[in-house]
C-alpha cells in the first residue's frame, strides 16, 4: 500500500481541527479506495518546501545588508498576517493547501484566483523590498564609517566594532514603529537557521511562531536580533539582567511551536544571535553576547598585562624544582614557562620536575637572576635566624630537673607543679603535656616536664639547647651516687648552671652537709662552701623549701639575663611528641624566640604542618605562645621526635621541601648507620677536622677508677698544645645508655676498658650509629687515640727540588701549541711532577708538564746535559731564555 497523492482519490477532510504543527508539515485526513467498493481513512503529511527566491533555494539567513533581494525587513503596515506566509513561498505547487481553515472553504476557483493575486504581490514586494534593502545598504556603509571611527577612539572595542559592519543598520530599522508590527514577518530572514530550524517556526497558518524581538543597540553595543518566543527563558532572563529592553515582542497569540527543543536549538546554535558581520561566503557569523564579553574582558586583560611592570627576582632554585614552584618563584603564570618550553621543544605540565640547569635558562629567559642552592640552603634563613640586641625582652627560664634513680625528681617536679595550680588556679585540672609554666612572686618559670639527663641529653644530641638552668636532685639520705656524677657532666658539658636541690631532709636519716662536701670532689662548688652553685635543702614530700627553690631558679635567671625577640617568627624545640587517636600528630613544643600562632605553618624535625590548636599546659587553647612557652601544637603532618627543632616556614611549599629534605637525610642516616660509619674513630677523626675542632673528646668507661685515672694520665701525655683529648666523661662500671646519649651530644668517641656496654646501651648506640671500642690494655688504647688524634692535625707539604732546564728555543707546532727545547742544567726533570717556569728569577707561572720529549719520544725523566722538549698544560707563553724549575711535592701526614 502506497500513499496516493493523486487528485481524484485524495478528499480534503474540512473537519480538521487547527493544531499546533510545523509549518513545513501539513496534514490531512483522505479517504483511500482499497478495491471492491471498500474505503479507508488515511491520514496524509504533506511536508512543504519552502523558497526564499526565485532561485528556489531553501530559506537562509540572510543578512539585510549582504543579500538584499527578498528583504526581510517588510515595514508595510498594508501586508496582513494571512498574507505574510504565502510571500516567500511564490512558487508554490498547485495543488489545493491543506494549512488553513480559509483554504479549505474556499472553492478551487477562488484559490487558484487568490493564489495568483498573492504571488502578483509577491513579486511587487520583492521589488519594494529589494530597494529597501539597496537603501539599508547605504544606510549600512554610513554606519560603519561612523563605527570605524568610534573604533578608533575607543581601543579596546575596536575589534568587536570592525568584526561587526552590518550591526547598526539593524538597530536603526528596530528603531521605526512600523517594523514592530511587521517583524513577525521577517524572521526567516532576520534570525540565521539551519534549514530544518526553520520550518519548525512557522505555525500551522503559515505564520512565524517564533517572530524576532529586536533588541535596540545599546549605547555602544551592536543591536540584537533573536528569535522572541523561540528564545528559553534563561536568554530572556538575561537580557533582562542586561538591562536590555525587549522590544517589538509579539503579543501573545503568537504561539511557539517547539519551545524546549528549540531552546536547546538556540544553545547549541549561537547563529540564532545575529550581531555579527559577514563571511567571505556571504552567510552572516553570530556570535554570542557573552562570547563578545569574554573577548572584551581578554583583550582588557592582556591590555593590563603589557601595562603592568615585569619585576624581576632573584630565583632561588634548589637541584630539582616544580615547573608550578619554579613559575610561582619568578611570579609568572605557569602556562606562560610551558608555552615557553613548548617554543623550545620540550612538552611539559605544571607539576613536572625539572633539573636546575633547565630552570636557570627558563629564569633567565624571562628575565630572572637565578642563585642556584644546595640541598640544605633550603633550611637557610628558617632556623637560627639572629635577632637585633634592641628588639630582645626579658623571658623566662627553662628549667630542667637531673639527678641519681629514686633522689626524688618526679617528687620535686609533682609538687612544684600541684602547689603552683592550687594557688594560681583553684580547681584548674593541669594536664600532662611534658612542660608546664609555674609563677613565683610574678616571675614566670617554665619547667621541663621529663626528669632525667636522658631527655636532656636526648635533646642536646639533636642540637636543641633548651635548658637554661639544670636541678640537680640529691638525696640527702643517699649522697652522690654514679648518676648524679653524670648528670653533673651532662650539665657541664651542655654549658647549663646547676642548682643543687638537697632533697628529702625531713627524713631523719638526712645529711645535707655529707651532700655538700661530695659534691666538692666533682668541682660543684655551693654557697655555703664558697662556690657560686646555688644549693637550697627541700622536700618534695612536705614542701619545705619549695618557695626557696623557686627563688633560686628565679635569681639564677637575673643572673643569666635570658633574653629572647618575641615580635618575629616563631622558633624552638620539640619537648615531646605523640600520636594522639583523636587529635593526631601532637607535639610539645617549647618556643625560644618569637611567638607562635595558630595558622602559622612550622616545621618540625622532618615534619611540617599548619598550626590547627596551640593548647598551653592548662588545656586552654591559647592564641599565641611567646618565648619559653611550653606549648601543645596540634594540626602536624607526621609526629617529629623529642629534641628537634621547630620554625615557622613562610609558607606550605617550602615547609614540605626542608621537610622532604631532612626525611632523605634520615634515611640517609640510616643506611649510613648500618655500615657503622659515624660511630667510628677515623669517621670522628675526619668530622671533627672538617669542623676545625682541636678537641679529642672520649667517653671513658673502666672497671676501676684506677685504670681510669691511668687511661687518663696516658691520654694527658700525648696531647699537644694543637690537638688535645678532652674526657667528656668518665667512671667506673658498664657502659650504659646515658653513656652513649652524652656520647651523642658532646660527638664523643666511647672507650670502653674492661667493661662491657649492656644490652640497651649497645641498642642506643646501633640506633645512634656510635661505635664502642673495647681495650684491655692501655697501651692499645692510647695509640689508637693517638693515631686519631694525629688525623686532627694537618698534613704537611714537603717540596722536593729536582732540577732546572733552560729553554733554547720555542717551536710553534700545529695542533699541539708552544713546545720548549730546553736543555736540562741542574738535576733532572721529570714528566708529571710540579714546574715553574721562571724568567729573570722570577715565578711566571707554577702548573704541570703537558709533554716531556727526547727527540720524537715521550720520556718519562732527562738528566742534566740532555736536551728534550717541554710544553706546559694550558701555559703557552714561554720564551728562549726562561728556566724551568722542577720539583716535586709530597703531603707528609703528621704524627703526634
Ligand atoms: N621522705 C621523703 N621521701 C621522698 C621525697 N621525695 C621523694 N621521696 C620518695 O622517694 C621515692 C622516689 O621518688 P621519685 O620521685 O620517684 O624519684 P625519681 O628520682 O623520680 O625516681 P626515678 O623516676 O626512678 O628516677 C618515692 O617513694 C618518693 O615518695 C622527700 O622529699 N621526702
Amino acid at each position: 500500500m502506497t500513499d496516493n497523492n493523486d487528485d481524484k482519490t485524495l478528499h480534503v477532510s474540512g473537519k480538521k481541527t487547527l493544531t499546533l504543527k510545523p509549518s513545513g508539515l501539513q496534514q490531512g485526513t483522505v479517504r483511500q479506495d482499497m478495491g471492491r467498493g471498500r474505503t479507508k481513512a488515511v491520514v496524509v503529511e504533506t511536508r512543504k518546501r519552502r523558497h526564499s527566491g526565485p532561485d528556489d533555494k531553501p530559506a537562509v539567513v540572510t543578512p539585510i545588508v549582504a543579500k538584499p533581494a527578498p528583504q526581510p525587513v517588510q515595514p508595510q503596515p498594508r501586508i496582513h498576517q494571512q498574507e505574510q506566509p504565502r510571500r516567500p513561498e511564490p512558487q508554490r505547487r498547485p495543488e489545493p493547501s491543506r494549512t488553513g481553515n480559509v483554504l479549505n472553504e474556499l472553492s478551487a476557483g477562488e484559490m487558484e484566483a487568490r493564489r495568483r493575486a498573492l504571488a502578483e504581490a509577491a513579486v511587487r514586494d520583492a521589488a519594494e523590498a529589494k530597494a529597501r534593502a539597496e537603501e539599508a545598504v547605504r544606510r549600512e556603509k554610513a554606519m560603519a564609517e561612523e563605527a570605524a571611527r568610534q573604533a578608533a577612539e575607543d581601543a579596546a572595542r575596536k575589534a568587536e566594532e570592525a568584526s561587526r559592519p552590518a550591526v547598526e543598520p539593524v538597530a536603526e530599522v528596530k528603531a521605526e514603529p512600523v517594523v514592530e508590527r511587521v517583524a513577525p514577518a521577517a524572521p526567516a530572514e532576520l534570525v540565521r537557521r539551519t534549514d530544518s530550524a526553520a520550518p519548525q517556526a512557522r505555525r500551522p497558518d503559515g505564520r512565524p511562531a517564533a517572530p524576532a524581538v529586536l533588541q535596540p543597540a545599546a549605547p555602544g553595543k551592536p543591536g540584537v536580533a533573536v528569535p522572541g518566543r523561540g528564545r528559553g527563558r534563561d536568554e530572556e532572563e538575561e537580557s533582562r539582567s542586561r538591562g536590555t529592553p525587549v522590544r517589538g515582542k509579539l503579543p501573545s497569540r503568537v504561539e511557539v511551536a517547539k519551545p524546549v527543543r528549540k531552546v536547546e536549538d538556540n544553545r547549541r546554535a549561537p547563529t540564532k544571535v545575529v550581531v555579527g558581520g559577514e563571511d567571505e561566503d556571504g552567510t552572516q557569523r553570530g556570535r554570542s553576547l557573552s562570547a563578545m564579553r569574554r573577548r572584551q574582558e581578554k583583550f582588557r586583560r592582556s591590555q593590563m598585562q603589557e601595562v603592568r611592570e615585569k619585576v624581576l627576582r632573584e630565583v632561588i632554585l634548589p637541584e630539582t624544582i616544580s615547573i608550578q614552584e619554579l613559575s610561582q618563584r619568578m611570579s609568572e603564570r605557569s602556562v606562560d614557562v610551558i608555552k615557553f618550553l613548548m617554543k623550545e621543544g620540550q612538552m611539559m605540565k605544571a607539576g613536572d620536575i625539572i633539573d636546575a640547569d633547565l630552570a636557570e635558562l627558563i629564569a633567565v629567559e624571562f628575565g630572572h637572576t637565578v642563585k642556584r642552592v644546595s640541598e640544605s640552603d633550603v633550611e637557610i634563613g628558617i632556623f637560627n635566624r639572629d635577632d637585633e640586641e634592641g628588639e630582645m625582652l626579658p623571658r623566662p627560664p627553662v628549667v630542667t630537673i637531673m639527678g641519681h634513680v629514686d633522689h626524688g625528681k618526679t617528687s620535686l617536679l609533682d609538687a612544684i607543679r600541684h602547689a603552683n595550680v592550687v594557688a594560681g588556679e583553684a580547681g584548674g585540672i593541669t594536664q600532662h603535656i611534658g612542660a608546664y609554666q609555674v609563677e613565683q612572686n610574678g616571675s614566670k618559670i617554665t619547667f621541663i616536664d621529663t626528669p632525667g639527663h636522658a631527655a636532656f641529653t636526648a635533646m642536646r644530641a639533636r642540637g636543641a639547647q633548651v635548658t637554661d638552668i639544670a636541678i640537680l636532685v640529691v638525696a640527702a639520705d643517699d649522697s652522690v651516687m654514679p648518676q648524679t656524677i653524670e648528670s653533673i657532666n651532662h650539665a657541664k658539658a651542655a654549658g647549663v648552671p646547676i642548682i643543687v636541690a638537697i632533697n628529702k631532709v625531713d627524713k631523719p636519716s638526712a645529711n645535707p652537709q655529707k651532700v655538700r662536701t661530695e659534691l666538692l670532689q666533682h668541682e660543684v662548688f655551693v654557697e655555703s662552701m664558697g662556690g657560686e652553685v646555688l644549693d637550697v635543702e627541700v622536700s618534695a614530700k612536705t614542701g619545705a623549701g619549695l618557695d626557696k627553690l623557686l627563688e633560686a631558679i628565679v635569681l639564677q635567671a637575673e643572673i643569666l639575663d635570658l633574653r629572647a625577640n618575641p615580635n618575629r617568627t616563631a622558633e624552638g624545640s620539640v619537648v615531646e611528641a605523640k600520636l594522639d587517636r583523636g587529635r593526631g600528630s601532637v607535639a610539645t613544643v617549647l618556643v625560644q624566640k618569637g611567638t607562635l600562632r595558630p595558622g602559622q605553618i612550622i616545621v618540625a624535625g622532618d615534619q611540617w604542618g599548619r598550626v590547627r590548636a596551640l593548647v598551653n599546659d592548662r588545656g586552654d587553647h591559647i592564641k599565641e605562645a611567646g618565648p619559653a612557652t611550653p606549648v601543645e601544637i596540634l594540626g602536624l603532618q607526621g609526629t617529629p621526635q623529642a629534641g628537634d627543632r621547630f620554625a615557622v616556614a613562610e609558607n606550605e611549599g617550602r615547609a614540605r621541601e626542608i621537610a622532604e629534605y631532612r626525611q632523605r637525610l634520615t634515611r640517609e642516616k640510616a643506611v649510613a648507620r648500618h655500615a657503622g660509619q659515624r660511630g667510628s674513630l677515623e669517621q670522628m677523626m675526619t668530622q671533627l677536622t672538617a669542623a676545625g675542632v682541636k678537641e679529642f673528646p672520649l667517653v671513658i668507661k673502666g672497671d676501676v677508677q684506677g685504670s681510669i685515672e691511668a687511661i687518663a694520665g696516658a691520654l694527658d701525655k700525648i696531647s699537644t698544645g694543637e690537638v688535645r683529648a678532652r674526657i667528656v666523661h668518665s667512671g667506673a662500671g658498664a657502659i650504659t645508655e646515658s653513656d652513649i646519649s652524652l656520647a651523642e651530644a658532646s660527638n664523643a668517641a666511647i672507650i670502653g676498658f674492661n667493661v662491657r656496654a649492656n644490652p640497651q646501651a649497645r641498642d642506643a648506640a646501633e640506633r645512634a650509629g656510635i661505635e664502642i671500642r673495647y681495650y684491655n690494655i692501655i697501651y692499645d688504647l692510647t695509640d689508637d687515640v693517638k693515631a686519631a688524634m694525629s688525623g686532627l692535625l694537618p698534613p704537611e707539604r714537603r717540596e722536593t727540588f729536582l732540577g732546572y732546564a733552560t729553554i733554547r728555543e720555542v717551536f710553534n707546532i700545529t695542533k699541539v701549541g708552544k713546545v720548549a727545547g730546553c736543555q736540562v742544567t741542574e738535576g733532572k726533570v721529570e714528566r708529571g711532577v710540579g714546574v715553574r717556569l721562571l724568567r729573570d728569577n722570577v715565578v711566571i707561572h707554577e702548573g704541570k708538564l703537558k709533554t716531556l720529549k727526547r727527540f720524537k719520544d715521550e720520556v718519562s725523566e732527562v738528566q742534566t746535559g740532555q736536551e728534550c722538549g717541554m710544553a706546559f698544560e694550558n701555559y703557552e707563553d714561554i720564551r728562549a731564555g726562561d728556566v724551568i724549575e722542577c720539583f716535586r711535592v709530597e703531603m707528609i701526614t703528621r704524627t703526634l
